[in-house]
């Protein structure tokens, strides 16, 4: 089964389609999968020609970030490593895929890559954390209507 995730927040800097500075991420779940597509721009150059390292690591947050968002369950980054293993160059159509490997209670372990067609450019590993919604409720800003039906269990 294949569908798009539209983005989680309409200001999100990774997918949002209504920020300027956003990545322009897309998204979709094909077979509990998280696919996603990314075309780095200038303002992304890091080298020459080449990504930044945060702007390869904001995608990567982004695209794992939408695994506990497929399950419906409101959850943060709390650890993220990147391995950087070719270069990203800029104005490239690149891939990217990120599953949960395990879960355990509010921990969920997630892995991702990004690929360049065959070419594997970065890999990563996250923990989210699982939380309640009112994470979110504490700067005051109204949640998406999209987070309605999310999981509002308290976790603490
Ligand atoms: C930017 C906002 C994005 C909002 C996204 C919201 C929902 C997602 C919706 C849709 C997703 C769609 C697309 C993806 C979109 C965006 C993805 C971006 C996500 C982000 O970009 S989000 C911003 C960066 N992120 C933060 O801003 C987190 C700041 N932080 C905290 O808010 C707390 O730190 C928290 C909540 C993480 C934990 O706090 P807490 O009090 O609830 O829980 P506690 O500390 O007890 O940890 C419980 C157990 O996790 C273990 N544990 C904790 N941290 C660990 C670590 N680093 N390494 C190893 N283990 C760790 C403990 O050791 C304990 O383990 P044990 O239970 O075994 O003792």
């Amino acid at each position: 089964m294949t569908y798009e995730i539209p983005a989680h927040h309409p200001n999100c800097f990774g997918c949002g389609t209504e920020n300027p500075s956003s990545m322009g991420l897309q998204m979709h779940i094909e077979d509990r999968r998280v696919l996603g597509t990314i075309r780095f721009a200038s303002h992304h150059e890091g080298g020459p020609g080449l990504a930044h390292g945060g702007a390869v690591a904001a995608v990567f947050d982004d695209v794992l970030g939408a695994v506990p968002s497929a399950l419906h369950l409101p959850a943060v980054t709390a650890s993220l490593t990147v391995e950087f293993r070719a270069p990203a160059v800029l104005g490239d159509d690149l891939e990217v895929e990120a599953h949960l490997e395990r879960r355990e209670g509010r921990k969920l372990y997630t892995r991702a890559t990004m690929h360049r067609g065959t070419a594997l450019l970065a890999e990563a590993h996250a923990l989210f954390i699982v939380v309640d919604l009112a994470h979110f409720r504490r700067t005051g800003q109204p949640l998406p209507e999209a987070w309605s039906h999310w999981d509002d269990t308290p976790r603490s």
